[in-house]
């Protein structure tokens, strides 16, 4: 089919953006947004009559599936602002650019995708020039291939510029009709608060035939809290509105009272009623093309080929395609069988997005199955480098290395650990993502079972794990790696309990992190002040997104950057205060690697005093070497790096361990785990603690006791990469000793000479 008169006229298709987003909503049920008050009251009594939910969801898992085939035009994409930044960009920067659009881009009806946030993969066209060309532009640039696209496409867009029109003339129509309204009720008072309706019946004991007058009172009420001074009833006070909003709320939708009022208060009552309202309508399909075998460009051209009408998702990925319709299902089709594409939620993108991998790093998924976002992340490294992919459920597991396979990803490892054990199990990493278990608040358009199946045990057991797995993230980072050094935290919940305040309560814990830009283009900005709670200012750099604002799934991203060692103090608190889950990564492994002698450190971080610790160290040593019976003076002396690194040893095993320093980890080495808890307590000789400085970590094959002062080592056969532990008793993890050795391919000993512990050789 050649290029429609129309489609000439108009120009190929642009990115959807959020005026798409916007008029796409013809299928939607009615928006309770502000400004567009004509277009929820024209639809409303569409939507009265049933949630639209079920039916949509239904229709989605059933296009999954291909059991049935979408409804063209019923699914939009996230409204991309106008910034093209590119995924790939690492994210340090500020990328504000973000076009928060508040409550206009409310949900269209459309099908959800079964593989929930989890699913996905990249693309990662980093190109700079590319990524400036246009939607298609990733991995061609000429323009008959495009047209050819936009050809085979013609059917399924023209039919959305109908669509759109309809929209528009229908919005028009709405929005006359509005101001009419406006201009009759002007000064009027709706009676919401009354006790019985106008035919005597308790307005509280409206039931499922009611929906209608549930709704219209819902509208009055947002009215009357929006212009609470002229629209309130005398002697009404705002929170019984409230009050009535919130019961309105939950007989219209089906909360429970405790999480709608938990949902109500992270919004203005209009905006609120909008995020309900959106949490009716399934997201988009969307797929994530995987670059590790395809392009998007290729991949779009096939699957239209099959009958597939689609669209790239927007400016802000280059590697996504949101379906409109399908003749086929999608997760059945060669190209999902041969593994060019997953399924997976437009939001899902973001995190490792943010997270930004780098070619040939070190990656950490600590909760990864069922590996959207691993495979996300191994697209982007191009396969090289290595990920460690962990999630604690064995079956998810399963299929995370389902996914590893179909997708052609060779870069990464899959572990099954409780990630809060991470640190221990192995650190360094130049990156960590994790993408939490959570209460799902974000995506009860996927799963209306949240509505009424969360506790308040839930968002306190919750976010306690996420604080503990943040914790974790952060000491398993290697905070001197060249390329990176990040943590992203992200959640596909909403609550302020599982997002800023997990997120500050890190920053307390550790004061070796900071919160920086994500580099994502568009979202809303974490709170700094909600319901009374204070949070640091960066905050603001946080990412919040809402199925009501951009038309993806409910998330929150954050990113971090280590910029120096955990103190052991900080870990030692963190044990202190949070009972038997924090006592599980009390003990602080911390797996920096070591830095060639003589190479630089930025000291960005700590308040180590240098100069003190050599004369500690110095004489700490000459200690030790007295009690051997040896003249400190006739031992050779070395640098303070060497004396951080162990110095008072035999000539000939220091020059052993130079060597092993240069060649990174000793081949088997051991962990001594130094407990946080014990910040001061070293091990000793005999195994009990002393009072100690900082945490060292080192790999030696014995480490000997230098000095009180210093606290100093003990005897410790093997080798070692470890440092003391609580009560000062030595405690050897033998964890993974080779692999760490092998995987990490760094050691150790450079903690140690940072914490200038005084530790020795012999
Ligand atoms: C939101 S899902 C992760 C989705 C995944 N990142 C993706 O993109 O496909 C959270 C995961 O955390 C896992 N999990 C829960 N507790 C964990 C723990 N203590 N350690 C590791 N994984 C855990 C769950 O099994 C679940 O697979």
């Amino acid at each position: 089919m050649g290029q429609g008169r129309r489609m000439k006229k108009q120009g190929p298709p642009g990115p959807l953006d959020e005026s798409l987003v916007t008029r796409k909503r013809k299928d939607a049920p009615p928006a309770p947004v502000q400004e567009q008050r004509g277009k929820k009251r024209r639809t409303e009594a569409k939507a009265k009559t049933q949630p639209p939910s079920k039916k949509a969801a239904i229709a989605a898992g059933a296009a999954v599936n291909g059991r049935s085939k979408p409804k063209a035009g019923k699914k939009f994409v996230p409204p991309p602002p106008e910034d093209d930044e590119d995924e790939i960009s690492d994210a340090d920067d500020v990328m504000e650019g973000v076009n928060v659009t508040g409550l206009d881009a409310l949900g269209s009806a459309s099908e959800d995708d079964e593989f929930g946030d989890s699913d996905s993969e990249l693309v990662d066209d980093s190109d700079e020039e590319v990524r400036k060309t246009g939607m298609w532009s990733d991995d061609e640039d000429e323009e008959d291939v495009e047209e050819k696209l936009t050809a085979a496409n013609i059917e399924g867009l023209s039919r959305k510029l109908d669509m759109q029109q309809a929209i528009e003339d229908a919005e028009a129509a709405a929005e006359l009709e509005e101001a009419n309204m406006q201009t009759n009720i002007a000064g009027e008072r709706p009676k919401i608060l009354d006790d019985e309706d106008d035919e005597g019946r308790k307005i509280t004991n409206l039931v499922t035939q009611d929906v209608q007058l549930l709704r219209t009172r819902l509208n009055d009420t947002v009215r009357v809290l929006d212009d609470f001074k002229n629209l309130a009833e005398e002697g009404r006070s705002r929170a019984e509105y409230r009050a009535q909003m919130l019961k309105d709320l939950c007989a219209y939708y089906g909360y429970s009272e405790f999480l709608a009022d938990k949902l109500l208060n992270l919004f203005p009552a209009r905006e609120a009623f909008a995020f309900f309202e959106a949490n009716e309508t399934p997201r988009p399909i969307v797929i994530r093309t995987n670059t590790l075998r395809t392009h998007r460009r290729e991949l779009a051209q096939s699957l239209i080929n099959r009958g597939v009408q689609l669209e790239p998702v927007g400016k802000w990925s280059k590697v996504g395609l949101q379906i409109f319709e399908s003749q086929v299902p999608l997760g059945a089709t060669p190209e999902y069988l041969a593994g060019h594409y997953i399924l997976q939620a437009a939001s899902s993108f973001l995190p490792v997005m943010a997270l930004a991998p780098q070619e040939n790093e070190r990656v950490l998924d600590m909760a990864a199955a069922p590996g959207g976002k691993t495979t996300h992340i191994a697209a982007l490294m191009k396969n090289t480098g290595c990920i460690f992919a962990n999630d604690m459920n064995k079956d998810r597991a399963k299929g995370l290395i389902g996914n590893i396979h179909r997708l052609g990803v060779r870069n990464s490892i899959v572990c099954n650990y409780s990630a809060l054990e991470f640190p221990k199990v192995m650190g360094g990493f130049d990156r960590v993502l994790l993408d939490a278990p959570c209460s799902g608040t974000g995506v009860i358009a996927k799963d209306a079972s949240v509505k009424t199946n969360k506790t308040e045990a839930d968002f306190m057991k919750l976010p306690h794990l996420q604080k503990q797995l943040l914790l974790a993230a952060i000491d398993s980072v290697d905070h001197h790696s060249k390329t990176g050094g990040y943590i992203v935290y992200s959640t596909c919940s909403v609550t302020v309990e599982e997002n800023e305040q997990v997120v500050q309560y890190a920053l307390n814990k550790r004061p070796n992190v900071r919160l920086v830009e994500t580099g994502l283009t568009f979202g809303k900005e974490g709170f700094t002040n909600i319901g009374g709670k204070i949070f640091h200012p960066s905050m603001k750099m946080t990412r919040r997104y809402y199925p009501h604002t951009y038309n993806v799934d409910g998330f929150f991203v954050s990113k971090f950057k280590k910029i120096g060692p955990t103190p052991l103090n900080a870990v030692g608190a963190n044990s202190s205060a949070n009972g038997s889950l924090a006592a599980s990564t009390a003990e602080y492994v911390d797996k920096t690697p070591i830095r060639e002698e003589g190479e630089d450190e930025a000291d960005d971080f700590g308040d180590w005093d240098e100069d003190e610790d050599k004369l500690y160290i110095e004489r700490a040593q000459a200690t030790a070497l007295r009690r051997k019976g040896r003249n400190p003076k006739a031992v050779p002396q070395k640098g303070l790096n060497g004396m951080a690194n162990g110095v008072a040893a035999k000539e000939k095993d220091r020059s052993a361990l130079e060597g092993e320093k240069a060649n990174g980890v000793s081949k088997e080495e051991e962990e001594v785990v130094v407990p946080e808890a014990k910040a001061n307590g070293v091990n000793k000789k005999d195994g009990k603690s002393k009072k100690a400085g900082k945490p060292a970590i080192e790999k030696v094959e014995e480490v000997v006791v230098v000095g009180e002062k210093n606290g100093a080592a003990k005897k410790a056969d093997g080798k070692v990469n470890g440092a003391s532990k609580k009560e000062g008793e030595a405690k050897s993890t033998k964890t993974s000793a080779k692999v760490n050795g092998k995987v990490n391919g760094k050691s150790d000993a450079r903690s140690g000479r940072k914490n200038g512990a005084g530790k020795g050789r012999a």
